[in-house]
């Protein structure tokens, strides 16, 4: 059995985890922006190593994502409760309604909308980064960019401490796929009106560093 899957957006997501591991087992790939690309890629990872005889024991998506600014800061970390397709559903002139509330058949749903972090793998994470703010990040195609759909966004989802626009992919690939999943975000920019030049990348990327250790 191979180690552990870490699976980011970008390249620099991924070279800032491994300038921090410490274990020499874990395999950190970078595969895309989006939840389509992520869980495609993860999905061929996972049945590469399977094929060669070297599962890996679990997954982790990891990488920067936006805050809720009433939850955690800019450079905090986040760990995920669940990782949630916060824009997988239907809108309706009385809102939006997630795919878990169409009345389609459960076969027809896979995990739906939300993929809860496997308890052990989350436990070991809060463990070694008891500073992370813990809760429920949403997964996004659409970076949120205004007032109005934050706010939304904070309504539909109330205990959302983060959004970011990979878990919810990879999350379904390591549940088809029968693996323990957790979610591991540091927060690069508040969720609010677009202010690109308000990223805070280098603070994001280098507590994603700090936090690579946990990854074991
Ligand atoms: O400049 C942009 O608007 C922009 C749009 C999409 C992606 C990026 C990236 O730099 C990719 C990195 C990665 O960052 C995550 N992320 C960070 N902040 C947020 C956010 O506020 N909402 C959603 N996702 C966010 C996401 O996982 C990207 O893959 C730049």
């Amino acid at each position: 059995m191979s180690g552990l899957l870490v699976v980011t957006a970008v390249p620099a997501e991924a070279d800032a985890i491994r300038a921090g591991l410490t274990d020499p087992a874990v395999t950190v790939a970078p595969v895309g922006v989006g939840p389509a690309v992520a869980g495609a890629a993860t999905a061929r990872l996972l049945a590469l190593a399977e094929a060669a005889g070297r599962p890996y024991r679990a997954v982790v998506s990891a990488g920067v994502a936006g805050g809720f600014a009433e939850r955690v800061a800019v450079g905090g970390t986040v760990l995920a409760t669940a990782s949630i397709a916060a824009d997988l559903g239907a809108e309706s002139p009385d809102g939006f309604i997630p795919i878990d509330a169409l009345g389609m058949p459960p076969a027809l749903l896979g995990g739906g909308s939300t993929v809860p972090a496997d308890p052990d793998l989350l436990a070991a994470l809060r463990a070694a980064l008891p500073e992370a703010t813990v809760g429920p990040v949403l997964t996004v195609n659409t970076v949120t960019g205004t007032a109005a759909s934050t706010a939304a966004l904070s309504r539909r989802y109330p205990d959302a401490v983060a959004e970011a626009m990979e878990g919810y992919g990879v999350a379904v690939a390591a549940a088809q796929a029968g693996l323990p999943f957790a979610e591991l975000r540091t927060v690069s920019n508040p969720i609010g009106p677009r202010d690109r030049g308000a990223w805070r990348m280098r603070e994001a990327l280098a507590a994603l560093t700090e936090a690579a250790p946990a990854l074991s």
